[in-house]
């Protein structure tokens, strides 16, 4: 995302290309985001984009769910029901695009400028190893379960409210993990926005 603070009017003045570029990654690699509340311009505070990008992101695909559930759990087979998650259903992709917390991307210095602003409010710039040890192994172990990686809202928490949430949310069935996660994304893309549009 490019680096910029707007007043409202300077948003709804913007091109369609500059809004893109600038609301692209308020959620995390998924422009499509930005380009789908286009049409809900003019805006009429920052408050009102957050809601068109929560309502955008409730109403992606997860169509056939319950039903297909049920029938790979009707065939016994998780694997299945999983691989159609990662192809077919566009909330599950929405999280696959974060990057796990304190994980290789952040190691290799790969996350987005907000990306690393986030996990270093939460402290995971200065994880202890036992700690990155810890999150990391419930990471791997949450997207074997899930096939997607635990999002949470890093500025609203802190590392051992992490590591809590997270071994608490393993044990959730993947209908709740994919609607949690979604909301939390929102409560990211929400603090995002409000870093771009001052009023
Ligand atoms: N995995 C995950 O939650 N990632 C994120 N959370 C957050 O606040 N910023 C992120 O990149």
């Amino acid at each position: 995302m490019m680096a910029v603070t707007l007043s409202i009017d300077e948003v709804n003045k913007l091109t369609s290309d500059l809004f893109i570029k600038i609301f692209g990654n308020v959620v995390e690699h998924y422009s499509n985001a930005a380009i789908g509340i286009l049409k809900c311009k003019p805006f009429s505070c920052a408050e009102d984009i957050s809601m068109a990008i929560n309502h955008y992101l409730d109403l992606l695909s997860d169509a056939g769910m319950i039903i297909f559930r049920i029938y790979c759990l009707y065939l016994n087979c998780r694997r299945v029901f999983y691989r159609f998650c990662i192809y077919v259903l566009e909330k599950t992709k929405v999280l696959q695009l974060h990057p796990d917390l304190a994980g290789k991307l952040a190691e290799k210095g790969e996350l987005t400028n907000e990306s690393v602003e986030e996990q270093k409010s939460a402290g995971l710039d200065v994880i202890t190893p036992e700690n990155k040890h810890k999150l990391n192994s419930l990471n791997e172990e949450y997207k074997k379960k899930f096939s997607f990686p635990f999002v949470i809202c890093a500025r609203e928490n802190k590392i051992q409210k992490i590591l809590s949430s997270i071994e608490m949310r393993l044990h959730n069935e993947h209908h709740q993990e994919l609607s949690t996660g979604i909301e939390e994304v929102k409560k990211i893309s929400k603090l995002r926005i409000y870093e771009i549009v001052k009023e």
